[in-house]
């Protein structure tokens, strides 16, 4: 059996929770798999479910309907400690009076005594603390102790690791290195992991899919550079970093709009909602008072977002950075590439 005809590690399968006194389902019949060393991303604004769903592939939280299979064995049921699942909080939760090898060792109790200091070391080395083993959690940096408790979490080799918001406690330049680190270990030992965010572009750069949550359901579920530039509804096309919704009248693979006619991502007819990606339009000096109105610019280092007005209607673009106009100078706007079509149910979505 290869990958691809191998049954997936993970298979959720209708997915159901409402908590106590709540009519309204906290996860709304959800359903996906993972497959093995695959990292997937659960992505969506605060109180979308994503907790929740994680909690319950942990089992610290019973579904009230649904099915989790593990290696295709139900684990519906099963305790925790039972599911050989590991889970790295956003707290990291070391033991601060243990050394990091005695918090390494503490996971490894289905490996012999004599060999635990070994393996242990063998860990740590893997995420790059092994001369500091003797070092208790307080004498290292956020990043530092991030990287102990994920070897702690691997040390125990579960099947599956689950992150919950993993990186949020660091500072914006160690999130970054810290989380391309971690991807890097993962891949290169083939763990399989579900990590739950509500930073996209976290989940943009960490995940091989990523599957957006809202209201408890999961609306898309797609590699990242699909579920960006081809977003399932327009919640998605704006949680999902900047975008501009357009209505327009479509002729096969293009559109008429307020900026024009407009290319299409895939062939359609009538009137169409369209998420134009902020990026993907640019700015053209113009001496036209019917031109667009250059009403913000805000400086975001590597570039600018720009916020336009034509016709009372507001656009955003991001140019690179040496692209300068000056506030209220007038500008035609031109669109570089395809626009996503949105599917109608979700119209004013
Ligand atoms: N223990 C609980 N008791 C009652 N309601 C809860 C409980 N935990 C979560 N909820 C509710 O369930 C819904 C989903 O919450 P959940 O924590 O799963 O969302 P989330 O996407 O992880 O949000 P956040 O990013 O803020 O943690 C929310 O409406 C929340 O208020």
């Amino acid at each position: 059996m290869n990958a691809l005809t191998s049954p997936p590690l993970l298979q959720v399968k209708d997915l159901c929770k409402s908590y106590a006194q709540q009519t309204e389902w906290a996860v709304d019949h959800v359903s996906f798999s993972l497959g093995r060393g695959e990292i997937l991303a659960l992505l969506g604004p605060s109180g979308c479910g994503k907790t929740t769903t994680l909690r319950m592939l942990a089992g610290f939280e019973k579904p009230n309907q649904g099915q989790i299979l593990l290696k295709e064995q139900d684990i519906t049921e099963s305790p925790p400690q039972k599911r050989n699942i590991g889970i790295v909080f956003q707290d990291y939760a070391l033991f601060p009076h243990m050394t990091l090898l005695r918090n390494v060792t503490f996971a490894m109790r289905h490996i012999e005594k004599t060999q635990q200091v070994e393996k242990a070391l063998e860990w740590l080395q893997l995420v790059g603390l092994k001369d500091y083993a003797k070092r208790y959690p307080h004498e290292l940096s956020g990043g530092q102790q991030q990287r102990v408790a994920l070897a702690r979490t691997l040390a125990a080799e579960p099947e599956l690791v689950l992150l919950d918001e993993p990186f949020s406690n660091l500072d914006a330049a160690l999130r970054e290195s810290t989380r391309k680190e971690m991807r890097q270990l993962f891949k290169k030992a083939g763990t399989s992991v579900i990590l739950v965010t509500h930073d996209q572009a976290e989940a943009l750069t960490f995940a091989d899919r990523v599957g957006v949550m809202q209201q408890g359901q999961l609306v898309q579920l797609n590699t990242p550079q699909l579920v960006y530039q081809q977003p399932a509804n327009a919640f998605v096309a704006k949680f999902l970093g900047h975008t501009n919704l357009l209505q327009g009248t479509a002729q096969g693979l293009e559109a008429s709009t307020a900026l024009g006619r407009i290319q299409l991502n895939r062939d359609t007819q009538g009137e169409v909602q369209l998420s134009l990606r902020p990026e993907d339009l640019y700015m053209v000096a113009s001496d036209s008072d019917q031109a667009a109105l250059v009403k913000e610019r805000e400086f975001r280092g590597h570039d600018y977002l720009y916020v336009l007005e034509q016709d009372g209607a507001e656009y955003c673009v991001i140019t690179p950075s040496h692209h300068y106009f000056e506030l209220g100078s007038r500008v035609e706007l031109r669109s570089e590439r395809f626009a996503a079509v949105l599917p109608p149910q979700m119209f004013g979505a």
